[in-house]
């Protein structure tokens, strides 16, 4: 299958932010938290469709996005408690702080996707879900990220 550049820069900058689904996850093994954080995902929300705007996108298109790269970033990180409960421990990482150190960062993709999914939204590729799911095969590292990424991008080729 052709490569399509803006679908593949969209699909890096949603790695990028489930990259960090494990410095969330061993924050809330350490403190025993939630996965479920609903008054930061209000915000998460209000933030993305406040920023829709100057991207020149549907803010309700932008909040349905990000509410997928949330429920993706959740699947992930059930998947890696569930996983460290089994092992009766979390893996010996660096652990950084969820409010000081991990949102301003998930903070910080919030520009980057935006800019990433204008650009595809302008160029829709013909077959986008064919395109799609090619894309998504070829990028995954495994079953569980495969997953977190077809979950991240499903309203991807829903364009009005
Ligand atoms: O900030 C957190 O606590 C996260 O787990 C990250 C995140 C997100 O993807 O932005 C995901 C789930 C929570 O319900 C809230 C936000």
């Amino acid at each position: 299958a052709t490569i399509t550049p803006t679908l593949d820069q969209l699909l890096t900058s949603i790695d990028r932010r489930l990259d960090l689904a494990e410095a969330v996850a061993l924050h809330k093994w350490d403190h025993q938290q939630p996965v479920q954080a609903s008054a930061r995902e209000h915000q998460v929300l209000v933030s993305a469709r406040q920023a829709a705007v100057a991207h020149h996108l549907d803010p309700a298109r932008v909040e349905a996005f990000f509410a997928d790269q949330i429920e993706a970033n959740k699947l992930l990180q059930y998947h890696l408690l569930d996983t460290w409960h089994r092992a009766r421990q979390a893996p010996a990482l660096p652990r950084r702080d969820l409010a000081n150190e991990v949102r301003p960062e998930l903070d910080l993709l919030q520009e980057q996707l935006l800019s990433a999914l204008a650009r595809f939204d302008q160029t829709p590729p013909d077959n986008c879900a064919n395109h799609l799911a090619d894309a998504l095969q070829h990028r995954a590292e495994d079953s569980t990220r495969h997953l977190a990424l077809v979950r991240a991008s499903a309203q991807l080729c829903k364009l009005r």
